[in-house]
């Protein structure tokens, strides 16, 4: 053990305001591990043994931290410092302690700062120990294996990833352990490896590497040699090593857990980084979650409980709709790009999902919208059947709002950390099922139709469950109080038994006051002797034959008799006897629910889709929403469509539907103009969501829709610093447009907000010209491209495929008015000195700024040679450099 000969400061960053005691000893290994008292030199055992993690300790009704642990917990938790005595020769250690029953929620907030905790728990009776308490860590978590209904955000996935990345290929597998969610797929690209992790948003991130410091957590935003640097930092990455990464050990531990002899069934047999990838994804999982889940009612070390997980799914990219990072931020699909919160978001707009599942099924749609029509179709004929049949709807929805969490549920039940009332929501939940099929018997849409079989087992484990359990059960597992009777005679048996003890006892007092006739007799109980006859001193001469004397107090004497004893021993040991025969009894159905994990997800499956769409087809009620027209081809015809967030913000009626066409034979790319605050950025996303909301299944903001599948929505809008790798705004933008020409095809939707802002006015309209010019003629994507460039207007009169669009105002002499409405022709000015002059800049520059753009607009010309023939890019190209030149100089 390494002693470091001088300690740093031990209570670095931890406010003076918390600090209440001195202390020492930043570090555990600081200190002679003889010297510690028995419990410290235990604690700083399981620190070695979890190096990486914050080790709770159970001390009477604390968790406790000592040494480092503890300046974490009070720096994190804001909790004081104190002190504990560490051992004669070791003086005060650093202490910090939370309630027990405030664990889950202050493990919540340090397993969100990245944070690993292994919690410590006491495995045997204070009471009954003999020494020192046994403790075992009961269970490790990371951030990315919660169980814990308390931790986990119910509305959203918390997945665990998994990257192996080979040259410029990868791996990536991911999971949900609450949901039993497993996934894994292979591709080319780091780029996409990004845009796939940004997608799921991963609560932790396992990489294989050759790092010393195995199992070490980077939190979100600190960096090691052992990441790619070219991998987002926002993540925990955890650093695991090489050996379960490798393609035979990986292969070898999915045939073993999904008892398969191939991997062909699952789909990954030839794709050897997504096998590796999952393989150590596994491996990791046995290692942190499965050893650890312990029966504390007992002192017995627990079996080893596998995390319950679905057969592993393999997928492509290709399968779904590509939204890079960017857009699905410009879009505010999950938050909202200001302040980055939910309210405001797509989700927050379109989620009237009934149950938890149904909202974190309709985030999973927008993060990964469809490409297969016959895909997007199920959904629609869903929501339509539940559009036209509004009882059916209402009725639906009313039934999903008593359905629990099923998937959580029967997860917690598989690993064995469901609690009683658990089981009692999820038999309640089952029950629900046969009701619900009765209910959509009669529908024909595909989600619906997916409700009308129930596996009968799954309504025999509910039965079950609820023959078995009492209605209301304590939370607690040790008390009993937790089955019904009449289910288990061995236990009424108990139960009658210890009742008529019960009963024996407290008719003593009466009994022996008229055997005795001392009216002041009393029977007691204390914790440390039990049950007790008192007689007060000035009587105990007279007590009977049989009382043996235990105990003399000032005023009274204490008796017990034989028979007391006999009746207490057996009150005492029936009541532990039934507490552990009802434990037992209850494990034993949770284990039943935990085999019939994976039938209860499938049908939590359905459930979470048809809630999802139950709260679609609602929305397209309330808000009416037109079902879209599906195609394979090109178009974009959009009638008075609507923003599905904004519309939703502002009064009802307020919101100007505006139409777009795109695609042939509409043009393929428009150039938007209009005032600053006309509603440009607003037309642009609106038209990017209606045409994401149909590729996940749902209607649309507007009165009809036809609409082309898209392969790929791109979007540049805004211009944001990205601080963080220190890109100034212009070559963000300048990055986001390359990765947009790179990418985009004629099946894409492109929607550009003011590109070539971030620099000089003759460079930025050049690269905006020669951006729109690229996507209408060589890629042909189908493109808004809204500008304030109006010289832009001119591509229209050159380019067949390009149409120009305007916002439209009134102008009254005081004020202009924004009547939001998109109209053909192009905006000859953009009342940019006007928006200055209603912002309050001084008159005398806004009549500076007047005289400066007559003079402007007197000296400049578009020499655009390029009008002259309309000649074909690729023969432009041949043409002298000078035609390009679209400014003369002032
Ligand atoms: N169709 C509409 N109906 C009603 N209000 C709208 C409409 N479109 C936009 N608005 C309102 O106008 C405000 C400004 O819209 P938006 O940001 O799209 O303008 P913009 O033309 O992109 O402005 P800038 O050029 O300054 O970025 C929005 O916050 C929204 O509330």
């Amino acid at each position: 053990m390494t002693v470091p000969s001088t300690q740093p400061d031990p209570t670095h960053g931890v406010p003076d305001r918390l600090i209440k005691h001195s202390v020492r000893y930043a570090d555990h290994r600081a200190v002679q591990r003889e010297h510690l008292t028995p419990m410290m030199r235990h604690y700083a055992d399981l620190k070695d043994q979890y190096p990486h993690a914050i080790v709770l300790y159970r001390v009477g009704d604390f968790y406790e931290t000592f040494f480092q642990d503890a300046l974490i917990v009070s720096r994190e938790l804001e909790i004081v410092l104190t002190s504990k005595d560490g051992g004669k020769e070791v003086g005060r250690v650093p202490l910090s302690g939370i309630p027990h029953h405030a664990l889950d929620r202050y493990s919540a907030t340090l397993v969100e700062r990245g944070y690993a905790i292994a919690v410590c728990d006491q495995v045997e009776d204070p009471a009954e120990a003999q020494g020192l308490v046994r403790r075992e860590i009961t269970r490790v978590i990371t951030p990315g294996t919660i169980l814990e209904e308390g931790m986990l955000n119910a509305k959203r996935n918390n997945f665990l990833a998994a990257i192996v990345i080979a040259g410029n290929h990868w791996g990536l597998s991911y999971a949900d352990i609450s949901t039993g969610e497993f996934l894994t797929t292979q591709a080319t690209g780091l780029d996409q490896l990004c845009s796939e992790l940004m997608r799921l948003q991963p609560a932790e991130v396992l990489i294989p590497t050759n790092a010393p410091d195995l199992g070490g957590l980077l939190r979100p935003g600190e960096r090691s040699p052992h990441v790619p640097e070219s991998l987002p930092t926002q993540f925990c990455y955890t650093l695991r090593s090489q050996a379960p990464f490798n393609q035979h050990e990986a292969r070898q531990r999915l045939l073993e857990r999904f008892k398969v002899r191939s991997l062909e069934g699952l789909g990954c047999e030839h794709l050897p980084l997504a096998v590796r990838a999952a393989g150590g994804l596994l491996e990791y999982l046995e290692t942190t979650s499965e050893r650890s889940v312990i029966d504390t009612t007992k002192s017995k070390t627990p079996e080893l409980t596998q995390v319950p997980l679905q057969p592993i799914c393999t997928y492509t990219i290709s399968e779904y709709l590509t939204i890079d990072p960017q857009t699905r931020r410009n879009l505010e699909i999950t938050q909202t790009v200001r302040d980055g919160v939910f309210h405001g978001s797509l989700l927050w707009a379109l989620d009237r999902s009934e149950t938890s599942m149904g909202s974190r099924a309709l985030r999973r749609w927008l993060l990964q919208p469809l490409l297969n029509i016959d895909d997007i179709e199920a959904r629609h004929d869903t929501i339509q059947e539940l559009v036209r049949n509004g009882i059916l709807r209402e009725d639906l929805k009313a039934m999903l709002n008593q359905i629990y969490d099923l998937e959580r549920l029967a997860g917690r039940a598989g690993s064995g950390t469901a609690n009683p009332r658990d089981l009692v929501n999820l038999a309640e939940s089952l029950s629900k099922l046969p009701e619900l099929a009765r209910l959509v018997a009669q529908a024909k849409s595909p989600y619906l139709k997916a409700l009308q079989h129930v596996p009968p087992i799954l309504e025999q484990l509910g039965k079950h469950l609820q023959a078995h359990l009492v209605d209301r059960p304590p939370l607690g597992l040790k008390e009993g109080g937790l089955i019904r009777e009449n289910v288990v005679p061995q236990l009424d048996e108990m139960r009658q038994q210890a009742v008529d003890d019960e009963k024996w006892l407290a008719e003593l007092e009466k009994k022996e006051r008229d055997r005795t006739g001392i009216q002041t007799l009393k029977v007691g109980y204390n914790k440390a002797f039990g049950y007790f006859i008192s007689i007060s001193r000035a009587k105990a001469d007279q007590c009977p034959e049989g009382y043996e004397r235990k105990q003399t107090l000032t005023n009274e004497e204490r008796f017990v008799t034989p028979e007391l004893k006999v009746r207490e021993g057996r009150v005492m040991n029936a009541r532990r006897e039934i507490g552990e025969l009802e434990y037992e009894f209850f494990a034993g159905l949770r284990s039943q629910v935990g085999e019939q994990a994976e039938v209860i997800r499938k049908v939590a499956h359905a459930v979470a889709a048809a809630d999802a769409l139950a709260g679609l087809a609602e929305l397209a009620v309330y808000q009416n929403f037109c079902r879209p027209q599906m195609s394979v081809g090109r178009e974009i015809a959009i009638v008075e469509g609507r923003h599905p967030v904004v519309e939703q913000s502002i009064p009802s009626g307020f919101f100007v539907p505006n139409s777009a066409e795109l695609g042939s034979p509409a043009p393929d790319l428009i150039v938007l103009t209009g005032p600053n605050a006309s509603g440009k950025s607003c037309y642009l996303r609106q038209i990017g969501l209606i045409q994401l909301m149909a590729q996940i299944g749902s209607f649309v903001p507007a009165e009809s829709a036809q609409l082309g599948i898209c392969d790929r929505i791109f979007t540049r809008v805004g211009a944001v610093d990205d601080l963080a790798t220190g890109q100034s705004t212009f070559m963000v933008e300048m990055n986001e447009t390359a990765n947009i020409l790179n990418h985009a095809t004629e099946r894409s939707l492109v929607l550009l907000d003011e590109i070539g802002r971030g620099t000089a006015t003759f460079d930025g309209l050049s690269i905006a010209w020669a951006v729109a010019e690229h996507l209408a003629t060589e890629i042909r994507a189908r493109t808004i491209f809204a500008t304030h460039y109006h010289e832009l207007n001119e591509l229209a009169s050159i380019l067949p495929n390009v149409a120009n669009y305007q916002v439209t105002v009134r102008e009254m002499p005081e004020q202009i008015i924004f009547l939001h409405k998109v109209q053909p022709g192009g905006a000859d000015r953009s009342y940019g000195i006007e928006a200055g002059r209603l912002a309050g800049l001084p008159s005398s520059v806004i009549d500076r700024a007047r005289q400066v753009m007559t003079q402007i607009e007197k000296h400049s010309k578009i020499a655009i040679g390029l009008r002259k023939g309309k000649a074909k890019p690729s023969e432009r190209a041949k043409e002298p450099a000078q035609q390009l030149d679209i400014f003369t100089e002032l």
